[in-house]
């Protein structure tokens, strides 16, 4: 057959997808379940970033770190813990995390919902349809009577310094993926994936150089997070820079080298840039439908994409907040929101914490960041709180004055902040840093989206002893 003839073949359903992540994943299951069929188009793995290349690679390294240092601050249980991580049986135990990169399991639960999986790159190739070209060069055409949806995800950007492609630098992919330990390696960037990954391959016997080019990590969350997560890394041994800019990285060999904008030069065996994200849409045909390739897409609140009543993007790709978590809660907003359209529901729940609006993005994203000490937050920092015009107060707790927290760990060290909303006496963020406060934040996330008053939070009494009673501390403290 022709090329030409293969692209006429033309396959009809009511959403198509572009994108099994986890949140292409979860946009097709709800069409689904609303009664709609649906076909999901996959490049390389049903799962998507991350199940093989990030969240749970990432955190399978890094939950023995964690584990580890928790139990080195319990007495009577430092001694089992004191010897060297098993790195050979972190890493078999994160490739059984990643099913050893085979998507079988999540392509039987897409067959099992009813989403019809098809495997290649996908574009669009005009309005409502898709052109999908498979692994062996054959195309096929999906059409869409109600909405496509894009959830390409996001992937790793690499700055354009000199030598750096020939350094063969490590991205997310490779820092999660990695089979052996580098006896060096050279961390760029305080973000997230930085601080992360400095965490865990510096425990896995890695010599870490983390760089970070402002004052600080983890910029996006409250200072105090990325002054104990800096702390810790430096006591766990890593060489912790900040106000270090690379302006080139070169490879000899198996040795690379990292120069920064005062001329000194870093030695490694790897370099990682964890430098943030770009969208996956150069390579999405969007010029065919008069949008921008390579653009992240902007969208409203139902998560559709400004100007266009059928399309729709959804995850990391709107660049709205790239967490898995929450591109899945804007995958069920969105489901529920084409669903309403295809069964033309006259008036959608579009309003402030409607059905059909994702308005939690706005106002309580929570986020972990599974570093020695923990770094939880929902909704917005103080800074952020004030830039956005709020009348605010923060109120800070040290977690060590806590009950629960001297029994969870000895010689605790931790903070918690809350900001009220003085105009409305409601919560706007909350912030914990400390062992063991990961599990803490959904409480921090109900208090905020459910704009509990202060004046009934009262009422929510923290279970004695433990670390919740920071809830029972911030709050005498704001009262006085
Ligand atoms: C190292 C690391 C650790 C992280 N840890 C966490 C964490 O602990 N918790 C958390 O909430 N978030 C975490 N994140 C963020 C999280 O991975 C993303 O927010 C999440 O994967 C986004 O999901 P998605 O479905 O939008 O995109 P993705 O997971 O990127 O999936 C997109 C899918 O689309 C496919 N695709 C792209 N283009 C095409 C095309 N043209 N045709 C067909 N298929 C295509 C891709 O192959 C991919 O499978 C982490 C990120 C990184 C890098
Ligand atoms: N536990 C989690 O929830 C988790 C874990 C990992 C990643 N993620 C998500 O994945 C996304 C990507 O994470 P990330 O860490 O790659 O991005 P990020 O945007 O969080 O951090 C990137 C950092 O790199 C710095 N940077 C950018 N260009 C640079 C350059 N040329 N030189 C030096 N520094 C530079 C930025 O200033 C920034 O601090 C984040 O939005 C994060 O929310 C989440």
């Amino acid at each position: 057959m022709t090329e030409a003839s293969h692209a006429t073949r033309t396959i009809p359903y009511d959403v198509v997808v572009i994108g099994a992540g986890p949140v292409g994943e979860n946009l097709a299951d709800r069409a689904r379940a609303a009664g709609l069929s649906a076909a999901i188009v996959e490049s390389e793995l049903v799962g998507g970033e991350c199940s093989y290349w990030a969240c749970m690679p990432s955190k399978a390294l890094l939950r023995p770190v964690v584990a580890r240092a928790d139990a080195r601050r319990v007495p009577g249980l430092r001694h089992l813990v004191d010897g060297d991580l098993d790195a050979a049986a972190v890493l078999a135990h994160r490739d059984d995390y990643t099913s050893h990169w085979k998507d079988d399991g999540q392509v039987g639960w897409l067959e099992s919902v009813g989403v019809e999986l098809h495997r290649g790159h996908g574009r669009l190739s005009g309005t409502k349809e898709v052109t999908v070209t498979g692994p062996d060069g054959e195309t096929v055409r999906l059409s869409a009577r109600h909405a496509v949806a894009v959830c390409t995800g996001s992937r790793a950007v690499v700055p354009d310094l000199p030598g750096v492609a020939d350094a063969k630098p490590w991205t997310s992919r490779e820092a999660t993926s990695a089979d052996r330990v580098p006896g060096r390696l050279i961390v760029v960037g305080g973000g997230v994936v930085g601080v992360e990954m400095a965490t865990a391959w510096q425990a896995l016997g890695s010599r870490v150089t983390l760089l970070v080019r402002g004052g600080g990590l983890l910029p996006k969350m409250e200072p105090f997070a990325g002054e104990l997560v800096a702390d810790a890394l430096r006591e766990a041994g890593a060489d912790v820079r900040t106000n270090a800019s690379v302006t080139e990285a070169r490879r000899n060999g198996d040795t690379v080298t990292a120069v920064l904008d005062d001329g000194t030069a870093i030695e490694a065996d790897e370099i990682l840039f964890a430098t943030g994200r770009a969208p996956r849409t150069d390579d999405l045909g969007l010029d065919t439908v008069g949008l921008e390739p390579g653009s992240w897409l902007s969208v409203d609140d139902s998560c559709r994409v400004t100007g266009k009543d059928w399309l729709y993007a959804v995850g990391d790709v709107n660049r709205r907040a790239l967490l898995t978590h929450q591109g899945k809660y804007q995958a069920r907003v969105a489901g529920a929101a084409i669903a309403a359209r295809a069964q033309r529901v006259p008036l959608l729940e579009t309003d402030r914490w409607g059905a059909h609006s994702a308005t939690a993005d706005h106002a309580a994203v929570p986020q972990v960041v599974f570093t020695d000490p923990e770094a939880a937050s929902a909704g917005l920092t103080l800074a952020a709180a004030e830039s956005a015009g709020h009348r605010v107060r923060a109120v800070d707790y040290d977690l060590a004055n806590v009950a629960g927290s001297g029994l969870y760990a000895d010689g605790y060290r931790g903070r918690a902040r809350m900001i009220v909303d003085l105009d409305r006496e409601v919560l706007l963020g909350v912030t914990f840093v400390g062992p063991g406060v990961s599990e803490l934040l959904h409480s921090a996330t109900i208090a905020i989206a459910g704009e509990v008053p202060i004046d009934r939070l009262w009422h929510a009494v923290p279970a004695y002893p433990t670390i919740s009673e920071v809830w029972l501390r911030l709050l005498e403290t704001y009262r006085g």
